[in-house]
């Protein structure tokens, strides 16, 4: 199982310093969907240029214009973008288009799929995804008895490549890979650390 880090800050500068700290313990440097609104899509080129090594995941949840922002995204750097698992078919059917394109890997973004979610996961992944983040948000996980659960109960359920998101932490991380998660994502739990350094390489630990 591979470990994104997801870069959410503000700035560019900030951005760069959290990717310094841990990308020599993660395989994939997540650009937050904030950073690239604060910042552009020179972030990605930046965060590319300084890590050429990694893979430069960037978190555009299109919700639109699927080919056209996939397209702009991969064109910047971005080895893997997401879609919206919520949006049109076609929306979906452009970005993976766009990737085909540019020999880079289109992801759909399950947040906010909460009924028949299995049933969507198994859809979207039929035109052509490379995989389905299974992902519940940051507004998701702040509301009282959130449990990461649900998301690896899917998962398990779908028989198709996901990752999962949504408040990964050293004590879960092991039951992500049991679930045969591809990738587990995790942003609060490193760049909230007093060391995010040490806090990626604590999640990098615990995977076997
Ligand atoms: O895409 C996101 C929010 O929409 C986050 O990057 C993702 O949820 C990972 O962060 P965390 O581990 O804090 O949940």
């Amino acid at each position: 199982m591979k470990l994104q880090v997801a870069l959410d800050v503000a700035t560019l500068g900030d951005a760069l310093t959290l990717a310094r700290q841990t990308a020599e313990h993660v395989d994939i440097l997540e650009l937050g969907t904030p950073l690239i609104k604060a910042e552009g899509l020179r972030a990605i080129t930046a965060i590319k240029a300084a890590h050429p090594d990694k893979l430069v995941f960037a978190d555009m949840k299109t919700a639109d214009a699927g080919e056209l922002e996939a397209d702009l995204a991969f064109t910047a750097g971005a080895d893997l973008v997401t879609v919206m698992g919520t949006a049109d078919d076609d929306t979906v059917k452009g970005a993976v288009a766009a990737g085909r394109k540019h020999g880079k890997d289109v992801v759909a973004d399950m947040i906010a799929v909460v009924d028949n979610r299995v049933s969507r996961i198994r859809e979207v992944s039929k035109f052509g995804v490379s995989f389905v983040e299974i992902h519940a948000g940051l507004d998701e996980q702040a509301r009282p008895g959130y449990s990461i659960q649900a998301l690896l109960d899917d998962g398990k359920q779908a028989g198709v490549p996901f990752s999962i998101a949504g408040g990964i932490k050293p004590d879960s991380i092991g039951s992500v890979q049991e679930a045969g998660a591809t990738v587990a994502v995790a942003g609060g739990a490193i760049y909230s650390a007093a060391d995010p350094g040490a806090a990626a390489k604590a999640l990098r630990s615990r995977i076997r």
